[in-house]
């Protein structure tokens, strides 16, 4: 399945889910205690490229044990976001697959090997 942040990765995660005929989920940012009685795990990401620390989350059932899960976003720099990502599909027990994304700004280039992360721009070429 494809894990998409909000609010880019939303849209380009959930375009690559449909032409990829996976399911899609959405993280979200601020994911407080919801309106509804849904599980959800949480957990708090960052510093990130704005040095935000934000608390990041989605629906608990939406990823079960044993999933293959790929996060799709815009850009990546910093890798807080991928990395609070990776956090929460291992808390699910799903399997982390990586990162997808059209820019990969990263700023420490061993995280492109350790998150795993795969560009379709690097930065430098914009
Ligand atoms: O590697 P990082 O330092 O974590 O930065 C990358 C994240 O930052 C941007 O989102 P942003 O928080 O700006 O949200 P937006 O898509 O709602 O504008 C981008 O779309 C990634 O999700
Ligand atoms: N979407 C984005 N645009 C510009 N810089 C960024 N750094 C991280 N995400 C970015």
């Amino acid at each position: 399945m494809v894990l998409g942040p909000v609010s880019r990765g939303s849209l380009v995660g959930a375009l690559t889910a449909a032409a990829l005929h996976v399911g899609f989920v959405e993280m979200r940012k601020e994911a407080g205690a919801g309106v509804d009685s849904e599980r959800w795990v949480r957990r708090t990401g960052g510093p990130d490229y704005r040095d935000r620390q934000q608390v990041f989350g989605f629906p608990r059932r939406l990823v079960r044990a044993g999933d293959r899960v790929l996060m799709v976003d815009d850009w990546v720099e910093t890798g807080a976001t991928a990395r609070v990502a990776r956090g929460l599909v291992e808390d699910c027990g799903a399997r982390w697959i990586g990162v997808a994304c059209v820019v990969d700004g990263l700023s420490e280039s061993r995280l492109r090997h350790e998150l795993p992360v795969r560009g379709l721009l690097d930065v430098r070429q914009l």
